[in-house]
């Protein structure tokens, strides 16, 4: 009956069924080819004053020795001047800086070298093919060196995930949340999470391991069909394991830290979309009558000639899409055909794709001429976009909706009494500039509420870590529901899994080709 307590919770800890949870220790994946040394152009391609070109793996000191001369390693992690010159021939490549970096204290565990050379074509060409003659070296495949970083458990999966999104990052909010994941704060809230499923796996297995030993009385394990009910003082035993367990997770706060669990995972669940968001963009679609603008609105607010602007109606017919940073969001614009009716086939299809272009926005930015505020176009988009947007739908929220008026210079000057019923609305002109600064002013308050804060808010990025949770918080549900024990601790498996997944523990070959195939040769 004395079974150890700590052999309890260490197989709790591990589990029979628990895949390795993605710790500093290695993500126990092999990345594929692991044996070679890789080498690559590090920095971007073209012309630049410096370009770096790294090797990863166990060849890469020999190679670093190959090259230079002096021949001996430099001093760990010390940045050396060298003369680098072909091994082949003997012909001098360059004077560059190189740095050594043996594993495991490198990017990717492995015995690293650096070579920082002068950034024109044949400088870097002339490396990349001295390497390439070095015996053992090979050039690498796209996101290899993070690849091998990952197997080597220098990285989890999510940091890998904000290493790739830091590199793509196009806006300062996409930059803060990418640096955010990038740090593990992601991935240590799941660790934190399965630690606690942990502990509840301990204690539910030690009562199983006692009612096995000591054929503890039917009924008292699943108190109520459930295994929330059951604590030791009810059953009238204080069964040992539980009363050790309960030093460091006392029963009643099992039941709590459980529930407290559901909670954060609901919490995280709601602001996926608006972490999910900051990552790819906001959907912002410029919609109104023909000619209000739209399309001068998207080439002004976009900085480009996106879009064609002319004076007839009917410019714009397919759906133009283009990032964007507004205020310091990422957004995607969409330019859309004007929206009317009894026209030709081609236009009408514009037309369709318009509206459906709206159904999926995360804001509309409503464009309306404002010295044509009674023609029968711009009322009939009052009231069947803007008005209707107004309204709150079955979910108690608003479609989001920015209604600007453009085109004031052409009001008469000082005229602000344009529509006594109008909601509320910018003034901008797209030809003058005037009334810009309020209308960003504006989107930056929309989509600071669709994104959330990137310093601060949402962590979860991708769609991935949203079936993760959800994974996760299902199997809760199943373990509240279970009807025995060992269904109980199955369900506290499966949602710890789910958590180990999202850190990157028993990650799938396929899930690991998706995240890396995002980075470049050379990462
Ligand atoms: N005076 C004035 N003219 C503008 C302003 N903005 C746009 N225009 C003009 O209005 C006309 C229509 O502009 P577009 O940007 O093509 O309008 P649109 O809404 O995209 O038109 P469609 O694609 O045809 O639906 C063009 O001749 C523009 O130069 C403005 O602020 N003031
Ligand atoms: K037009
Ligand atoms: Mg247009």
């Amino acid at each position: 009956m004395w079974r150890g307590l700590w052999t309890l919770v260490s197989r709790a800890a591990r589990g029979p069924h628990s895949p390795r949870l993605c710790t500093r220790q290695g993500s126990g994946y092999r990345a594929p080819g692991s044996g070679a040394t890789i080498f690559a152009l590090s920095s971007g391609q073209g012309r630049c004053g410096i370009a770096v070109i790294r090797t990863s793996g166990p060849a890469s000191g020999h190679a670093l020795q190959s090259l230079t001369a002096p021949r001996d390693l430099p001093p760990a992690r010390k940045a050396c001047l060298r003369l680098l010159s072909d091994p082949r021939s003997g012909e001098p490549l360059d004077r560059a800086l190189v740095l050594w970096f043996p594993g495991p204290q490198s990017f990717t565990g492995e015995d690293c070298a650096e070579f920082h050379v002068h950034g024109g074509p044949a400088v870097v060409s002339g490396v990349l093919q001295a390497l390439g003659s070095v015996p053992g070296l090979r050039p690498a495949e796209a996101g290899e060196f993070t690849r091998r970083a990952f197997a080597h458990g220098k990285l989890s999966l999510t940091e890998v995930e904000g290493l790739a999104d830091l590199i793509h990052a196009e806006t300062e909010a996409q930059r803060r949340q990418a640096l955010r994941q990038l740090d593990g704060e992601l991935g240590d809230l799941c660790r934190g999470w399965a630690e606690t499923l942990t502990k509840a796996l301990a204690h539910v297995e030690a009562y199983i391991d006692f009612s096995e030993d000591d054929n503890l009385e039917e009924g008292v394990l699943d108190q109520g069909g459930s295994p929330w009910g059951w604590e030791a003082e009810t059953s009238g035993i204080q069964p040992p394991q539980v009363l050790l367990l309960s030093l460091s997770f006392p029963p009643s706060t099992a039941d709590s830290e459980v529930r407290k669990l559901e909670v954060a995972l609901g919490v995280h669940l709601r602001d996926a979309r608006r972490g999910q968001r900051l990552r790819s963009g906001a959907h912002v679609v410029v919609a109104g009558p023909p000619n209000a603008g739209k399309s001068s609105l998207v080439n002004l607010l976009s900085r480009k000639p996106v879009s064609i602007v002319s004076p007839e109606p009917g410019t714009t017919r397919d759906v133009l899409e283009t990032p964007v940073d507004l205020a310091g969001f990422p957004a995607l614009l969409s330019d859309t055909a004007g929206l009317r009716e009894g026209v030709g086939p081609v236009e009408q299809e514009g037309v369709r794709r318009a509206q459906k272009r709206l159904e999926q926005a995360d804001l509309i930015l409503a464009v309306l001429d404002a010295s044509d505020l009674a023609s029968p176009a711009s009322c009939n988009f009052l009231d069947t976009v803007v008005i209707p947007a107004g309204a709150r739908n079955p979910n108690g929220s608003r479609q989001r909706l920015l209604l600007v008026l453009n085109k004031s210079d052409l009001l008469p000057a000082g005229r602000s009494d344009l529509h006594p019923d109008l909601p509320s609305h910018l003034l901008l002109s797209c030809l003058t500039g005037e009334g810009l600064d309020g209308l960003l002013e504006a989107l930056k308050k929309e989509l600071a509420a669709l994104c959330g804060d990137p310093s601060t808010g949402p962590l979860l990025t991708r769609s991935r870590h949203q079936h993760h949770l959800r994974g996760c918080l299902d199997a809760l549900g199943q373990y509240k529901q279970a009807k025995d024990l060992a269904l109980a601790a199955e369900a506290l498996r499966v949602a710890r899994g789910h958590l180990s997944h999202l850190t990157g523990g028993g990650g799938t070959e396929e899930i690991l080709d998706i995240i890396f195939q995002d980075f470049c040769v050379g990462k």
